[in-house]
Formats: structure tokens, sequence, C-alpha cells
């Protein structure tokens, strides 16, 4: 293991402890971010994932850092090393992709920024784990097999540990954190459009708070 990845490694268990809910957040006006971060906070929820699919994303997440030191902001749908740069100048904790190319993996592993890539395959797996990527997404974890299919690779990557996230709700979010290689799920259950859309701050804590009541025992 080579230092860059040792200390990588660190940094990201360290901000993984503040898990295991990851509320994944796609913001469309920049006003909105700084309230649904203290929203999401309040309800328990610390661990944040910023998409890069709005133009409004990359200065919200820069609000959320400034203002709301409570919380642990990860960017995610970082698909190019390009963008992997912007989440390292936004001052962002951490950066995640729903997928992985040869570029991004090599981008990433010669940063000093925890990346989490995302997979669905063995294969997807494998290239992660030849760039020193053990910690990975499991993306979209209900459409790609669900448990089953994270139970079958576990057999194979035992070494692997996962983030699952796409189809993931308080229905079944305990059932995956039963599984031992789950480190932590992710979704955007606790915080739709429609909800941020209307403001509705309140009801946002309340299904933080929900989120975090249904993976108790
Ligand atoms: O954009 C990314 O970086 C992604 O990895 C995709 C998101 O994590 C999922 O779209 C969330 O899925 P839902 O909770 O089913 O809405």
């Amino acid at each position: 293991m080579t230092s860059l990845s040792g200390s990588r490694d660190k940094k990201l268990a360290d901000i993984l402890r503040a898990g295991p809910i990851v509320p994944v957040i796609t913001l469309e006006r920049v006003d909105d971010a700084v309230p649904l971060a203290r929203a999401l906070v309040a309800g328990g929820l610390r661990l944040l994932e910023i998409t890069l699919r709005t133009p409004a994303a990359a200065d919200s997440a820069a609000a959320i850092i400034q203002e709301v030191p409570e919380a642990i902001v990860g960017i995610g749908t970082v698909l190019t090393p390009r963008d992997l740069e912007r989440a390292q100048a936004l001052g962002a904790r951490y950066a995640l992709s729903p997928g992985a190319t040869p570029a991004l993996l090599e981008a990433a592993a010669g940063s000093e920024m925890p990346f989490i890539p995302g997979i669905a395959t063995a294969s997807e797996l494998m290239g992660a784990l030849e760039h020193g990527f053990q910690t990975v997404k499991f993306f979209p974890a209900v459409a790609s097999g669900g448990i089953p299919a994270l139970k079958a690779l576990a057999g194979p990557f035992p070494q692997a540990r996962f983030c699952p996230t796409g189809g993931i709700d308080e229905k079944n979010a305990r059932d995956w954190l039963t599984l031992p290689n789950v480190v932590a799920i992710g979704g955007s259950w606790v915080c739709q459009t429609s909800d941020i859309r209307a403001k509705a701050w309140n009801d946002i804590t309340a299904k933080a708070e929900r989120a975090v009541m249904s993976i108790k025992a």
C-alpha cells in the first residue's frame, strides 16, 4: 500500500464513521442548499452527497461547506478527472461516482481525495480493486440484483466494502446494512426534489429522523 492510498483510506474510514446513511442530494437552487443541509443534520444525517448534476451543484456544495460545519460534504456524480478536480477545489471531504472509467480511476489513484468509485459487476469491481479502491458504491443497487447480488460478490471479493445506492429507502435500508460488507447506504429518499422545491425543511428533517430510526433494531 502506498502512503497516498493509506492516508486516503484512513480519511475515508473516518468520514464513513459519520454514516451509515448518505443522502444523495440534487439541488436546483443554491438558496436551498444551506436550509436543506441544516434540515438533514437536524434529523441526524451529517454525511452528505451533493451530486454534480445541476448548474447549482458546485455553488451549493461550497455554501454548505462554508455555512454548515456539522455536515461532511462529498461530491457525487463525479464522471471525469475534471469533476474530481472540481470536487477537490471546492473543499469537499470525499467524492463518489456512479461508475468508474480507467481515466477516472487513474486520476483518483493519484489524488489525496478519498474517492468511492461505482461498480455493478465483478469485472468493474476488479478494476476498482486494481487501482487500490476497496470501498465502492454498488450502483444501481436494487436494479443490479439487490442484496443477493451483493452477497454473491462477497464470495470472491472478501476485501471489498460497499455503499449500495439506487433503489434504497426506509423499507429496505436496514436489510442492506445487515450485510457485513456494507459500510454505508446512499439514497435520495430523504430529500426528494418535490420536498426541496416546496422548501419542506421540517418534512425533510422528519424523513431523516425516520431513516435513522429505520436502521435501528
Ligand atoms: O449520481 C450519482 O452519483 C449516483 O451514484 C446515483 C445516485 O446515487 C442515485 O441516483 C440515487 O438513487 P435513488 O436513491 O434510487 O434516487
